[in-house]
């Protein structure tokens, strides 16, 4: 089977440090994957190699077969991978659809001189980027934000609106850092439903770092465990949380046996 995205022998150092080590893993088109792992793992630099922001010192991410190696941070979206920040990385000062029509840029093709003057393909952009922004708003049920200043939104809902915009870009694969951190359990349960309806209605496949076990446990076909840079489990929900490898990263301590 052909990967939608896969990283081999991925290792990042930082100096005397090394954050990823050796490695390997994939997702395939209509999963939702976890990365999970204690503080410090590398979880965050591994989604930062597989998403452009840095690149490997060794190994190398492909992303639709195709080596990433050589491609700039910028073209990413428009390769089709989207992604959420861990600290939210919105234009707070402006509102919802503002925010989400940026997200849709990387699908704007007209040259400057046909944007001065709105012309032809401009004004076709222009009106194809905000019909699909307004169905965004629609799927995440933020309608009566639309017009509001993001600085003005709970924390919550700032978090909508970044998954919002990274849906902007149409992304084949979409990688989520900690999208329910900070929110209560009715808005981690919206979060919830939101990510199963990106792959089920919109057909996105999902890779996640997340700290919530129920999210995690609930969502995921498939879980990576990393500790100290090191990939240490992968599986099933049910395969991970009763893998001792696991609990002991976790804990610092052997699973306690069945006898
Ligand atoms: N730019 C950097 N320069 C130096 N060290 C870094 C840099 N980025 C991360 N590190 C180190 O790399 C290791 C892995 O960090 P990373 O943020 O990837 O872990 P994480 O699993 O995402 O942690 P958390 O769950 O706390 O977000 C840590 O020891 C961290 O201090």
């Amino acid at each position: 089977m052909t990967h939608l995205m896969e990283a081999r022998g991925v290792v990042k150092k930082f100096g005397g440090l090394t954050a990823v080590n050796e490695v390997s893993l994939h997702v395939n088109a209509g999963e939702i994957c976890s990365l999970i792992g204690p503080n410090g793992a590398g979880k965050t630099t591994l989604f930062n190699l597989i998403s452009g922001v840095l690149r490997p010192t060794s190994g190398e991410v492909f992303f639709k077969e195709k080596s990433m190696a050589r491609e700039r941070p910028e073209n990413y979206a428009a390769a089709g991978m989207g992604r959420t920040f861990q600290n939210l990385a919105l234009f707070k000062h402006s509102t919802v659809i503002e925010n989400l029509l940026v997200g849709r840029h990387t699908h704007i093709k007209c040259n400057p001189l046909e944007s001065i003057f709105f012309l032809g393909r401009a004004r076709r952009e222009e009106v194809a980027a905000r019909e699909r922004v307004e169905q965004i708003v629609e799927f995440l049920e933020i309608e009566s934000l639309r017009d509001k200043i993001v600085g003005s939104l709970s924390y919550g809902q700032q978090k909508r609106v970044e998954l919002g915009r990274a849906l902007a870009s149409d992304p084949d694969l979409l990688l989520l850092d900690e999208i329910v951190a900070g929110m209560n359990r009715e808005e981690k349960e919206d979060i919830a439903r939101f990510i199963l309806d990106i792959r089920d209605e919109l057909g996105i496949t999902v890779l996640m770092i997340e700290h919530d076990m129920q999210v995690v446990m609930d969502l995921s076909d498939r879980i990576y465990v990393l500790d100290f840079g090191c990939l240490i489990a992968t599986g099933t929900p049910a395969e991970i949380m009763n893998d001792p490898a696991v609990t002991k990263a976790y804990l610092g301590e052997e699973a306690p046996s069945d006898a």
